[in-house]
């Protein structure tokens, strides 16, 4: 009994040295302050103590006690938290913050190798192949607006059309659940392939199918995987990853079946039709063994897929759930419609500059829903500093863009859904600086273009403000459905994914 007792004794003893040891280590090292760090799991416990289901409000809570730069231990993952506006402002666009977090876990999705935009390596290759996406972005997707717009206008009518079709056959309810996934892949498809499916393609199915069963796979023990990706063998069913691993092999196939086609077809030789053919294009010109390979191409088609479908729908999501809930709102943005654009067409280009109202609703949806609530994950390029403290190369640099749009410092009543923070006395749309959904600097959202129009701030009109000045958003996308909202997000590894396990009622 009494070596029993010697034993608890001897480890709670040694727990205390090593918390002591750490702590002191902290200091010396000057790395920015934090919960104390326990062997093993870091500060696992108390992030889940904070908010076992939601990290940013977790982080949020715990930024409170310990500051805006936050040291936080997940697991072996050495990682610091942003908080503030200011502090995303001053550092994530510089080239110290601009590389990403990619561990062995994140390779699994890309041949075991680091591939495509999101992960890119900072700078190299990841300058060529955003310099690529966005020259082809321009020239066969976003860039030419009103070829956007034919595609979109095709989408919108099948959606206004299958939404009148469910009303009716179901006693005026239809259930949004997912229900913009579809025409949002739809467009993105058109974009990188030049057409677009019908909605009952069995191809398309499938692939909405494959991204779902990728966010069904996404639980508890994702986080797990970005604590420990070490770990990442040795509990696959567990942590989702066989589940993941299916859906990655089939996306991937599904993708190089496509290039394949395009290849035997032979247009990308003289009439390049689309990004695909622009692709390859290159690989044809430089040799695989460049930047530009089959894999590569792949995997960039996966990204855009993945970055921009559920971002995007479950953002819409959001905004007609807010619209729903207010109706006052809902009726004042019909008003400003039907006074812009004529009964029965689809608004154009050049009415969109016209609809401010339409503009701040959009807005303040990014605002309030922040569907990417922790940013796609940056990491220190090498060795750096953010304010006066120290931040090793690899550091995971999380940036709390949710908690930053619900800072009440920076947004007055920021849990409600309030449109006209957006509009000036005119009630012209008037951006603000601190709506950040598409994140900072070099690795700004490549979606951003098109989706940032309305919200452009000129840099000579960047506000200056101080913090009690009441004014006017990895896995795991904040997403809502019909009576359901899911506000999971897990730590993240590209905030893309939802966990549909974790929905609560309304
Ligand atoms: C509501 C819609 C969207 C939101 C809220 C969103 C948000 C974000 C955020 C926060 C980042 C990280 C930026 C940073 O690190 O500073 C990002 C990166 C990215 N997004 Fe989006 N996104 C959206 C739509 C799209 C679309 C439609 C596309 C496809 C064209 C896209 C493609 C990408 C890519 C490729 C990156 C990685 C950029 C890089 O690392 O260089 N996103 N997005």
């Amino acid at each position: 009994m009494d070596i029993i007792v010697c034993y608890i004794l001897l480890g709670l003893l040694s727990l205390l040295l090593l918390i002591y040891l750490n702590e002191n280590l902290r200091t010396k090292r000057n790395l920015p302050p934090g919960p104390f760090r326990l062997p093993v799991i870091g500060n696992l416990i108390q992030v889940a103590l904070a908010d076992s289901k939601e990290p940013y409000k977790a982080f949020k809570k715990l930024g409170q006690q310990y500051g805006d730069i936050m040291s936080i231990q997940l697991g072996s993952l050495y990682s610091v938290v942003l908080n503030s506006y200011e502090d995303m402002e001053e550092y994530l666009p510089t080239a110290d913050y601009s590389d990403r977090l990619f561990t062995a876990w994140f390779a699994e999705r890309t041949f075991d190798k680091r591939l495509g935009i999101i992960f890119a390596k900072y700078q190299e290759p990841w300058q060529v192949l955003r310099r690529f996406c966005l020259r082809s972005l321009r020239d066969f997707g976003f860039g030419k607006r009103s070829k956007m717009h034919t595609v979109i206008e095709s989408e919108l009518h099948d959606i206004v059309k299958e939404l009148q079709m469910s009303v009716k056959e179901n006693d005026g309810i239809h259930t949004f659940d997912c229900y913009f996934t579809l025409s949002v892949l739809n467009v993105l498809w058109a974009m990188l392939a030049g057409t677009r499916y019908e909605h009952s393609d069995p191809k398309l199915l499938r692939l909405i199918k494959l991204t779902r069963d990728m966010m069904s796979s996404c639980n508890f023990g994702n986080n797990i995987l970005l604590a420990y990706p070490e770990w990442k063998d040795w509990f696959p069913d567990w942590t989702g990853l066989t589940v993941q691993r299916k859906c990655y092999r089939e996306t991937n196939a599904f993708f190089q079946e496509f290039i394949d086609q395009r290849r035997k077809l032979g247009a990308y030789k003289t009439n390049p039709e689309n990004m695909v053919d622009e692709f390859i294009r290159e690989i044809e010109t430089n040799g695989e063994d460049t930047v530009y390979s089959d894999q590569q191409l792949v995997i960039i088609m996966n990204d855009l897929f993945v970055a921009g479908s559920e971002t995007t729908s479950h953002t819409i999501s959001w905004c007609i759930l807010y619209l729903l809930l207010n109706q006052d709102i809902q009726n004042k943005l019909q008003e400003e419609i039907d006074l812009i654009v004529p009964k029965g067409t689809f608004p154009t280009v050049e009415q969109e500059s016209q609809l401010h109202y339409l503009k701040a609703v959009l807005a303040e949806t990014h605002r309030i829903a922040s569907v990417v609530p922790l940013m796609v994950p940056r990491a220190a390029e090498k060795d750096t500093t953010c304010r006066k403290y120290f931040i090793p190369k690899g550091t995971y640099v999380i940036a709390n863009i949710h908690g930053m749009h619900h800072n009440k410092d920076y947004w007055k009543d920021p849990d409600t859904f309030c449109p006209e923070r957006f509009l000036d006395a005119d009630g012209k749309y008037k951006p603000d600086a601190r709506l950040k959904p598409f994140g900072f600097g070099k690795r700004l959202c490549l979606g951003a273009r098109h989706h940032i129009d309305p919200f452009t701030i000129s840099p000579s009109s960047k506000l200056h403000f101080t913090q009690s000045q009441p004014t006017s958003t990895f896995r795991g996308s904040r997403s809502w459905s019909h009576k359901r909202t899911s506000n999971i997000s897990s730590f993240d590894k590209v905030s893309m994914n939802r966990n549909l396990k974790h929905q609560h009622h309304l």
